[in-house]
């Protein structure tokens, strides 16, 4: 079933295109790789998605109602950026998202934190990169949302951690939740993708089944994501 229709979406900065015409389809039940080179609009389209950043033009649907305020309940965003207090403790950042979506569900946040090696009593400052990615990710997935969007999960995670990092991803989600994923390490989150979407210059440049690509193609998605941007 379709989760999500985004026509013709263009953001315009002052001096930059950011997106230019795009048009994705998302189903349901399935792990959609969002993948390309630098500024080519990932996140803006996931903001954009997420209800942070309003679209120059264009319209995007989940469910079948235009994006607003009601749609923006179903959707779990994960940005690269961090928005989580230095001062507070694990177990304060488990008690702000309890209080800031209903769908959260404070158990399973427990189990994703320790399953990812951090102690509720360990301070947002003290923690590394790695670590503070691996907080955010528990926070987010803990949600029950129809809708995951994962800004660079894999960023600043150490090569042992990213195999850690992906079954949580996997295993925290059930067959009905679909998720987003950006990552400029596609060698790396290749294995749990279903779908790949390659954008480039704020347009798709292409879009399928992974598994697809690969037969079809005989080349891995690592190896497909160097041809199409071979010149970018
Ligand atoms: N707030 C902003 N103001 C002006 N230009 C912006 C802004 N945000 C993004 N851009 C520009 O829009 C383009 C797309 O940026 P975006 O961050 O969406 O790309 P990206 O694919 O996520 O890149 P990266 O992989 O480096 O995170 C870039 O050229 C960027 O410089």
């Amino acid at each position: 079933m379709e989760l999500l229709e985004v026509k013709n979406l263009t953001k315009k900065y002052i001096r930059k295109k950011a997106l230019d015409g795009l048009n994705i389809t998302i189903e349901e039940g399935k792990i959609y790789g969002l993948l390309g080179p630098n500024g080519s609009g990932k996140t803006t389209l996931m903001k954009i998605i997420a209800g942070i950043t309003q679209p120059t033009s264009g319209e995007i649907y989940m469910m079948e109602k235009r994006i607003g305020t009601e749609t923006k309940k179903n959707v779990s965003y994960m940005p690269t950026s961090n928005y989580l207090h230095k001062w507070m403790k694990i177990k304060d950042c488990i008690n702000y998202f309890k209080d800031m979506f209903e769908d959260f569900d404070e158990e399973k946040a427990k189990e994703l934190i320790a399953f990812m090696g951090l102690n509720e009593d360990q301070k947002v400052g003290a923690l590394s990169t790695g670590m503070l990615g691996r907080l955010k990710l528990s926070l987010v997935l803990a949600r029950d949302a129809k809708l995951y969007i994962l800004d660079e999960p894999l960023n600043g995670i150490d090569p042992i951690s990213r195999e850690k990092i992906m079954d949580a991803i996997v295993s925290a989600c059930d067959e009905d939740k679909t998720l987003i994923i950006s990552s400029h390490l596609v060698k790396e989150l290749e294995r749990i993708l279903d779908e790949v979407i390659f954008i480039d210059k704020g347009k798709v440049a292409l879009s399928g089944n992974a598994e697809d690509f690969r037969i079809q193609k005989g080349v891995s998605i690592d190896e497909l994501y160097r041809e199409v941007y071979k010149d970018a």
